[in-house]
């Protein structure tokens, strides 16, 4: 495993180029880029048109969706310089609106009184979601800043593209709903908790989370078990179901980052903590393994429910609380952990992977699929960026986090000293790795990281990365990358 970080190891090159010019010249460089893939194949141009389409393309060429990541890194950058350090923190601090007004968008469901193609008075929407016309009016207008809705004659609302996912995609409703009202309010209880409980608490109810949607009284997946949470429940697993079709968590990864097929022809794999058995149907149709999925026993009624018949004789749904019991079923090949243990502080993801470490005998595999954090200002400023929006999300709902390579080592001994890692593998674009674990295997015996050999310089203050995998330019091969720590 090579989690090393580069800026240490590596001297900086100075630049006399001015970095906010030297900045606007890369981004129109990779907007070509985006253009030219556009334009030599027949596409719409991005845009936030009416009648744009919904979303990128899902097969674009990795140096298209390179210089896509490479924009969004440098583009936030250059706004903060054109804003200035003390303007940049002082209106940051409003971006809370944005989150507010969509949340009340979502909550009052004005998406769905807007017609999908034409336009609607502001007083036929406040009419029919029971909105007061003024106040409905100036939220539409401040969210259209945001693309989301626009005003194509004053007076009327139409859908935009992002606005129109709001009436057409339940999984972004999901999205949208569970952070607006469930972990956006949990963020905003970080320091009260922190105050109550201590900043390093272990238990599962004294969260940001907790104390924001029960009194600190239950943990976060208990709150939404509640008899009166059903709709939560479905909306959370809804959310788990849009995060594995978004780039960084992709299914994809998991179905071709591991040798599946490797565990055996028509083996049995365990999916802990599996949802609604998303990953065991993508990996079920490329392989001919089994699968049981686990999970919470409302979660896994759902799931029966709503499982394609196509997967009936393959998969099949067991509750199991991974917290309470050994592991039930003794004789698969692996037992997968996918998105679980960043759910949980040490003391409690040590007690679910040690319920069913503790069955494991020679030939069977733990594969834990989940985010191995790499050290700061050691990838692209964008990627950083999502990783440790996601750490707070662990941090806020569940006083958990996204660990780093010594913390997953640590926590796998702490369940159980038997265990040994015998692979970590990362495929490119991925935000999850992928690591094998076996009962006394005699050490780490082989480690896959598939990552670009780094050279890193300085343009004024911001750093650079030359990842020379990415593209044939000079330009092509540049990546931004956080500077903390680096100066
Ligand atoms: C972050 S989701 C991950 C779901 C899935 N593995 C994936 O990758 O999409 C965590 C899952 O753990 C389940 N879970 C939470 N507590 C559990 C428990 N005590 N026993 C079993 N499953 C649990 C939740 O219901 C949820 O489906």
């Amino acid at each position: 495993m090579d989690f090393r970080n580069p800026f240490a190891s590596n001297g900086i090159k100075p630049s006399t180029t001015p970095i906010i010019v030297s900045l606007a010249e890369d981004i129109l460089h990779w907007a070509h880029i985006i253009a030219d893939h556009f334009s030599d194949n027949n596409l719409p141009q991005p845009s936030f048109a009416l009648d744009g389409p919904d979303d990128y393309p899902t097969n674009l060429p990795i140096n298209v969706q390179d210089a896509r990541i490479q924009l969004r890194a440098a583009t936030s950058f250059l706004a903060a310089l054109a804003a200035g350090p003390k303007a940049n923190i002082m209106w940051t601090v409003w971006n809370y609106h944005d989150i507010s007004t969509l949340m009340y968008i979502n909550h009052f469901r004005i998406a769905d009184a807007v017609p999908l193609t034409g336009s609607i008075s502001f007083a036929d929407v406040a009419a029919a979601t029971k909105t007061p016309e003024s106040q409905l009016k100036r939220i539409l207008r401040y969210a259209a800043l945001n693309h989301i809705f626009a005003e194509p004659e004053p007076g009327r609302v139409a859908h935009t593209p992002a606005s129109r996912q709001l009436v057409t995609s339940q999984h972004v409703q999901s999205w949208i709903g569970v952070r607006t009202e469930e972990t956006g309010p949990a963020s905003f209880s970080l320091v009260a908790a922190t105050e109550k409980w201590g900043g390093d608490a272990m238990e599962r109810e004294q969260t940001p989370y907790s104390l924001a949607h029960c009194d600190g009284k239950l943990s976060r997946f208990d709150y939404l078990a509640l008899p009166g949470n059903q709709h939560r429940e479905a909306r959370f697993a809804n959310l788990m179901r849009a995060l594995q079709a978004t780039e960084g968590y992709k299914l994809d990864y998991t179905v071709q980052g591991y040798n599946w097929q490797d565990l055996g022809d028509g083996a049995t794999v365990v999916d802990v903590g599996g949802s609604m058995g998303a990953t065991a149907q993508a990996i079920a149709q490329a392989t001919n393994l089994n699968f049981i999925v686990q999970d919470l026993p409302g979660v896994v009624a759902k799931g029966r429910e709503a499982l394609p018949a196509e997967f009936a004789s393959r998969i099949e749904f067991m509750p199991y609380d991974f917290f309470e019991s050994t592991q039930p079923v003794p004789d698969a090949a692996a037992y997968v952990f996918r998105q679980i243990f960043h759910d949980w502080t040490d003391k409690y993801a040590a007690r679910a992977l040690r319920n069913t470490a503790s069955i494991l005998r020679a030939g069977q595999k733990l594969i834990i699929v989940d985010v191995v954090m790499p050290p700061p200002g050691s990838v692209n400023a964008h990627i950083e960026t999502q990783l440790r929006r996601s750490d707070m999300e662990m941090m806020v709902q569940f006083n958990a986090l996204e660990r780093e390579a010594a913390d997953w080592e640590a926590l796998i001994k702490m369940a159980d000293e038997r265990l040994e890692v015998t692979s970590i593998s990362k495929p490119p674009g991925s935000h999850n790795s992928i690591v094998e674990v076996v009962v006394g295997a005699g050490g780490l015996a082989k480690t896959v990281e598939k990552k670009p050999s780094l050279t890193y310089g300085r343009r004024g203050s911001l750093l650079y990365a030359d990842t020379s995998e990415m593209g044939p330019s000079r330009r092509d091969s540049l990546t931004y990358v956080n500077t903390v720590g680096a100066a």
